[in-house]
């Protein structure tokens, strides 16, 4: 396991140790091969011209929804710039698309991300707040623990003087199957430090986001 990897595994706040986590990932042949099993289980035949190549789009496929089990928020926020003329004011990204994979039905949760914090001197580039909600994102998540997750790194990291996350979000689970309830959209928050202590920071960030449902 990388120096990165173990990070990100901090940062998740879970406990494991590096030869249980490479020990137990399959190769791509048994992914394929587990994805040829839930074809027939559908009850089509994986031999089929048009399925022949599914196993490995769908393993490729993967790659990319899980990217973020490989990527280390804390590396993500190191190049940070102190050259801001003393500028104090809240920094805000508002309506970060999110893409992210419930962890209970593995199908999508769509929505937006608004990521703000309030900076004690260095500012980090704005890119690597979408960046750092990437890589969260990109795992198999529930949004309260994503919400966190993204939270907690900024403020771990560079030790700002508050942090503010919103995440609202449409899970497929409860759109496509089960209660089949499309149009609702889960809304969760985060706040640390001043945004948390601050309730006249904590209303000018909701105000910049534009109040989603009516915090
Ligand atoms: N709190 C929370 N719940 C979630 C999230 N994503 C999915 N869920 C819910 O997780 C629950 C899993 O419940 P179970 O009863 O074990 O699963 P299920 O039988 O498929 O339930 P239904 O979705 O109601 O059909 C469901 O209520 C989902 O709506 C999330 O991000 N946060
Ligand atoms: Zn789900």
């Amino acid at each position: 396991m990388t120096r990165e990897n173990v990070l990100a595994v901090k940062l998740d706040g879970q406990v494991k140790t590096p030869d249980a986590t490479s020990a137990a990932r399959p190769d791509r042949a048994e992914a394929e091969a587990a994805v040829r099993t839930l074809i027939r289980w559908a009850g089509d035949d994986p031999d089929r011209e048009g399925l022949l190549s599914t196993p490995d789009r769908v393993v490729r496929s993967y790659e990319e929804f899980f990217a973020g089990y490989a990527q280390d928020p804390v590396e993500i926020l190191q190049r940070t710039f102190e050259e801001t003329d003393g500028y104090d004011e809240v920094v805000a990204l508002r309506g970060i698309r999110i893409e992210s994979y419930c962890e209970h039905h593995m199908v999508p949760i769509i929505g937006v991300a608004h990521v703000a914090y309030l900076p004690r001197s260095r500012v980090v580039g704005i890119s690597k707040l979408a960046r750092v909600v990437e890589a969260f994102s990109k795992r198999l998540q529930i949004q309260e623990k994503l919400t966190s997750q993204i939270a907690n790194a900024i403020e771990e990291v560079l030790k700002p003087k508050g942090v503010g996350v919103v995440i609202e979000a449409e899970h497929q689970c409860m759109s496509t199957r089960g209660v089949h309830k499309p149009g609702v959209s889960m809304v969760t928050s985060r706040m640390l430090g001043e945004f948390r202590h601050n309730p006249t920071l904590r209303r000018e960030f909701l105000t910049l986001i534009g109040n989603p449902a009516g915090f």
